[in-house]
């Protein structure tokens, strides 16, 4: 059994991933934290594994104490940026023995949505990405979304594949989404979704559309498990889950 503290363990994620660690009899789940609670149950409880899946605000604060603290951390909060990820690489820097592994998404079904984009992204002419949410989620593009522009991004530059085409020279602001990476990303918050995503690209006379929707949080749970397992060999700064998935 290993031993998980869960940052946000009230939430919508964080109960799900409660619910599924206990009923997988791999994860000892010896902390439950949430907001307003002293960080100091963790140690107490001896976690050897920080799930943090709280909120932008909140997640940086966890993590410096994860890392000072020589706890590996395991991470569902999205709304990360450059500075952020090498703000984290500093604080690791000093705890050469601890791994971070940033998830912008748990569900194995959005990894490979990711990893299907990826190898499609260099035969197409043109790419664009719809991500759809429930409307209480605080960061708009999602972490999936930005995450699979940054590898479709990759993916074409290595190929040579040339910018999309697109004429408009008159826009509303927004209308042509928000640009990760030159992908253009367009944010949904509808109330009755949950998480869902489609990637679409385009060639003359052919569309391809890759489309993954997370129907309940209970889907989250075996990619964070993975998650933990794979965080204690790694050392460092990770992101994407696809890193410990024998994919
Ligand atoms: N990687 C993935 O697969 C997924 C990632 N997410 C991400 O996970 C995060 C949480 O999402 P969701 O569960 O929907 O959000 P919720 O708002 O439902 O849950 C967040 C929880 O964290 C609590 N919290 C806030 N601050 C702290 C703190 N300092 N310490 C401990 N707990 C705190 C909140 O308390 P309070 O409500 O009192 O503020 C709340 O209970 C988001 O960033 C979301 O994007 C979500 C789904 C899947
Ligand atoms: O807030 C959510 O709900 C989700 N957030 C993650 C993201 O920003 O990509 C993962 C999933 O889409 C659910």
């Amino acid at each position: 059994m290993i031993k998980v503290a869960v940052c946000g363990a009230r939430g919508k994620l964080g109960s799900a991933l409660v619910a599924g660690f206990k009923a997988s009899g791999e994860i000892d789940v010896v902390a439950e934290v949430d907001f307003g609670d002293d960080l100091q149950a963790i140690t107490a409880a001896g976690a050897e594994v920080i799930v943090d899946v709280t909120s932008p605000d909140a997640v940086m604060g966890n993590l410096e104490f994860a890392v000072k603290h020589g706890i590996h951390a395991v991470v569902g909060t999205t709304g990360f940026d450059d500075a952020r990820l090498e703000q984290i690489r500093a604080w690791l820097g000093e705890a050469p023995a601890t791994g971070v592994l940033i998830c912008p998404n748990f569900s194995i079904g959005a990894i490979l949505m990711m990893q299907f984009a990826a190898k499609a992204a260099p035969y197409f002419e043109s790419v664009e990405i719809i991500e759809l949410h429930h409307p209480t989620k605080a960061d708009a593009p999602s972490g999936t979304s930005a995450r699979t522009a940054e590898l479709i991004a990759a993916a074409r530059l290595a190929a040579g594949t040339p910018n999309a085409p697109d004429a408009t020279s008159v826009a509303l602001e927004g209308a042509r989404g928000a640009k990760v990476e030159g992908v253009p990303v367009h944010s949904l918050r509808v109330r009755g979704l949950v998480a869902h995503q489609e990637v679409i690209f385009g060639s003359v006379g052919e569309t391809l559309t890759i489309r993954h929707d997370s129907m309940d949080r209970s889907g989250f749970a075996p990619g964070a498990i993975a998650g933990i397992k794979g965080v204690r060999t790694l050392r460092g700064l990770t992101v994407g889950l696809e890193n410990v998935l024998d994919l």
